[in-house]
C-alpha cells in the first residue's frame, strides 16, 4: 500500500509544487485554477479526468464557471502520498 508522506516530505513536496497549498486538515493539497470561461475550465477537467483514470488516482474537485478547485488526497492511505504528488504534477502540466 502507498505510504503516507511524513511532515518533512509534505513540506518538501509543497516547496516543489508552486501554487498548491496544504489543506487545513493536513491530509490533502489544494489548488484553484482560473480559466477564461466555463468551456475552457471543463476542457481542462476532461483532460485531468482522463489522466486520473489512467493513473487510477482521482481528484476531489469543484467547478464554478471558469474556476476549478482541486483537492488531492489518497483515500486508501488517509492522507498525502506520492500518488497525490504525481497527479498534482500531471495536473499542472495539463493546465499549461
Ligand atoms: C481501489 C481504490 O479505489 C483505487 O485503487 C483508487 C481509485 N482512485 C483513488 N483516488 C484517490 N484519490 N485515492 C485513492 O485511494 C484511490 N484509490
Amino acid at each position: 500500500m502507498t505510504q503516507k508522506l511524513n511532515p518533512a516530505e509534505c513540506a518538501k513536496l509543497l516547496g516543489e509544487l508552486a501554487g498548491w497549498s496544504m489543506a487545513e486538515d493536513g491530509r490533502a493539497i489544494e489548488r484553484a485554477f482560473r480559466f477564461a470561461n466555463f468551456v475552457e475550465a471543463f476542457a481542462f477537467m476532461t483532460k485531468v479526468a482522463m489522466r486520473a483514470e489512467k493513473m487510477n488516482h482521482h481528484p476531489e474537485w469543484s467547478n464554478v464557471y471558469g474556476r476549478v478547485t482541486i483537492r488531492l488526497t489518497t483515500h486508501d492511505a488517509g492522507g498525502l502520498t506520492e500518488r497525490d504528488a504525481k497527479l498534482a504534477r500531471a495536473i499542472d502540466q495539463l493546465a499549461g
